[in-house]
């Protein structure tokens, strides 16, 4: 008999191969913030339920929303990086509808699932509004995740008839070509902003900064493979070099914290931003760019912690300083992020039909972060089972 002769297609005859496939939608994931002064308390009241957070702090946390009118910035930022990231999802052909939500304020976690699923979405890929692995990070996102899934009815079978809807979600990012692109850019940027307003200021020191967490915390999240400190510290290293080789000259850098809250008995990360700036000037430093990698937009906790406290602390001193810009919705920042989700789903086919998955994109020193989390990632405190169920990991519960 002769051999079966395959036949020959045209490959442009066949129907497009949905690149974000097993996945039907997207799900913005953040914080979320006020959008108005009666909104404060409401809002402080979820973020701090559970937690040990002093009235003072929360006190004093209402007061810096009230500062900016009771309104924080980070749902018109998360608007603006939901259309960013449907205007780059177009352009490249792909439909999947993108919806937005958040762990503490409106549209919630469950709004938004239940959003997707009305676009009939099955399967949603979820991208946190956090590049860092840690509880506040991973975890806490999701531990609200799976919570709204059990609200929707949706763990073990849908109760509007279809399929149950299954949540999962993309690494963490901290190392992905795109978000270290971006603050390369920014920090090359604050440079030039720096040497342009003050011609005859000092060669900046450059200090990297981020949220700063519980020591028990920091030390719960080197489960996924690095801690939280270290995952800065290999962006800190990645961002200064390649800063330096654009501006032609070495960096001298530091990463430092912000936005400590917590009882002041219990340790945090430390050097926080403003003793580190008196720290600086004390041994004879004078003009500083801050970059704040541990942030992915401009939102409360840059607009005062940093640009409100940190450079009146730094004018005070009498030191020069400029901000970096955060990712925001830069171009290598979004088109790093849709990578990133077709990346995912490239990674799920692979699982799914128990093949080898496909390479991830990194920078630095660090391998990339596992796409679906190993039992214990990221807990509050290390070895510690809170009991709590998560989505979107390998925990016996999933
Ligand atoms: C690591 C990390 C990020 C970065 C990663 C990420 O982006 O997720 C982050 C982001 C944010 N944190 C934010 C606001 C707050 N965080 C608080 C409290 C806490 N944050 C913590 C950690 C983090 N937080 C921790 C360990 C606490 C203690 C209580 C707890 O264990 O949860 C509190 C309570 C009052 C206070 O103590 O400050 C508030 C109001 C906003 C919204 C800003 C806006 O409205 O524009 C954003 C984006
Ligand atoms: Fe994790």
């Amino acid at each position: 008999m002769d051999p079966v002769t395959p036949p020959v297609t045209d490959p442009t005859a066949l129907p497009a191969v949905d690149a974000l496939a097993p996945y039907d939608a997207v799900l913005l994931y953040s914080f979320g913030g006020p959008n108005a002064p009666e909104d404060v308390l409401p809002f402080l009241r979820n973020v701090t339920a559970g937690k040990n957070i002093p009235d003072e702090r929360l006190a004093e946390v209402a007061e810096h929303y009230h500062h900016f009118g009771g309104r924080s910035p980070i749902n018109d930022q998360n608007l603006a990086l939901q259309a960013a990231l449907r205007a780059e999802l177009d352009r490249r052909g792909l439909t999947t509808p993108v919806v937005w939500g958040n762990r503490n304020w409106e549209p919630y976690t469950t709004q938004a699932l239940a959003e997707a699923r009305a676009l009939g979405a099955e399967r949603v890929l979820a991208v946190v509004t956090s590049a860092y692995s840690s509880y506040s990070g991973c975890r806490q996102y999701r531990e609200n995740l799976w919570a709204s899934l059990e609200e929707l009815g949706s763990q073990d079978a849908a109760t509007d008839g279809g399929a149950p809807l299954v949540v999962d979600k993309v690494r963490s990012y901290f190392n992905h070509p795109g978000f270290v692109a971006a603050n390369v850019d920014a920090v090359v940027e604050a440079y030039g902003r720096l040497q342009a307003e003050h011609p005859d200021a000092a060669w900046p020191r450059l200090l990297f900064v981020t949220h700063s967490i519980p020591d028990t915390m920091e030390e719960a999240s080197v489960v996924a493979g690095a801690s939280y400190r270290e995952q800065h510290l290999d962006v800190g290293r990645s961002v200064a070099a390649a800063a330096a080789e654009r501006l032609g000259r070495p960096l001298e850098w530091d990463l430092v914290y912000c936005s400590r809250s917590g009882p002041p008995s219990q340790p945090w990360l430390e050097p926080d931003v403003n003793d580190h700036l008196r720290a600086l000037h004390a041994a004879g430093t004078t003009s500083v760019v801050l970059s704040p990698i541990g942030f992915v937009s401009d939102h409360m906790e840059v607009a005062f912690d940093l640009d409100t406290e940190a450079l009146e602390t730094a004018q005070e001193l009498g030191m020069v300083a400029v901000r970096a810009a955060s990712v925001g919705t830069r171009e290598p920042f979004v088109r790093g992020l849709v990578d990133l989700l077709l990346e995912r789903a490239a990674v799920q086919r692979a699982l799914d039909a128990g093949a080898e998955p496909p390479a991830e994109a990194t920078v630095g020193a660090l391998p990339p972060f596992r796409s679906v989390c190993v039992p214990g990632c990221c807990r509050q405190r290390a070895g510690v089972d809170s009991g709590i169920p998560a989505a979107c990991s390998t925990d016996p519960w999933s």
